[in-house]
């Protein structure tokens, strides 16, 4: 399975340089986290790839499917960074709309928004309007909205933000628990509690990739005599300022 962007360049405002320009990237295998400063244009990436925005030149695809095909959007789910509640949607009926948008037919969207809400351990709040969740709640409906019809590729932007840590454990242990070829790109600041569990690692800035490769090589980035447990803090300050990035 190949998520590819080619020679992708895309720009909010036509007048203005584009965030991402001749941007090509393939999402590797696994779990994939996406560092980078503020602006380095990670939720564009994840935008393009979501196909909720489109390039204005370039092309993605998922296996030869070009992104807005309802072949690819149905593969693809996308948790974006800022959750709206809907105030007159409960949270099943948020996670099953999301599911129906998705292509599921009514009956499978409202059993399988049922359980994609457990797995966040939800089930209490399965009930309850958005408009009345926590932050973190919240956020968790959005990790059940990608979830919800079994895609095979997630897109997740700053997913634990907000989060308390029980609650970043448990999101842990779901993305352990994805089975098959399904391929996770996850935007985080978080960068101590997630780059240790990837397999991959990407950081962007300025709208480039600094660095695309296994978490390996991304720790190999540490500084020696970095404290224990602070081996992704380390590796990504160093290789920010390795390009005089201020961290
Ligand atoms: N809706 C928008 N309209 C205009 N410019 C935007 C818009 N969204 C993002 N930008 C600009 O695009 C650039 C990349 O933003 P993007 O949100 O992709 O970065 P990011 O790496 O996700 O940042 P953060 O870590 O702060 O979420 C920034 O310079 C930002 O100001």
């Amino acid at each position: 399975m190949t998520l590819e962007l080619r020679n992708c360049t895309y720009g909010y405002r036509r007048w203005k340089q584009p965030v991402l320009q001749d941007f090509s990237y393939s999402l590797p295998e696994g779990l994939t986290v996406l560092l980078g400063p503020n602006g380095a244009g990670k939720s564009t990436l994840l935008k393009l790839a979501a196909s909720v925005t489109t390039p204005q030149k370039g092309r993605v695809a998922l296996d030869g499917a070009p992104a807005g095909t309802a072949a690819y959007r149905q593969a693809v789910a996308w948790m974006p960074q800022d959750i709206v509640p809907m105030p007159t949607l409960t949270a099943r009926e948020y996670v099953a709309y999301i599911g129906w948008l998705k292509g599921m037919n009514r009956t499978d969207a409202w059993k399988q928004a049922r359980k994609a809400l457990a797995r966040v351990e939800l089930t209490d709040k399965i009930d309850a309007r958005t408009s009345q969740l926590s932050g973190g709640q919240l956020r968790r409906v959005g990790v059940a909205g990608a979830l919800v019809h079994g895609a095979r590729v997630l897109l997740l932007d700053e997913p634990t933000a907000g989060m308390d840590p029980y609650q970043r454990r448990v999101f842990r242990d779901i993305l352990r628990g994805l089975t098959g070829d399904v391929r996770v790109l996850l935007s985080t600041h978080d960068v101590a509690d997630l780059a240790e569990e990837a397999d991959h690692v990407t950081v962007m800035y300025g709208g480039s990739v600094l660095h695309h490769g296994t978490t390996h090589t991304f720790l190999a980035h540490t500084p020696p005599g970095t404290l224990e447990g602070r081996a992704a803090e380390g590796a990504y300050t160093a290789l920010l300022r390795s390009h005089n990035v201020a961290a």
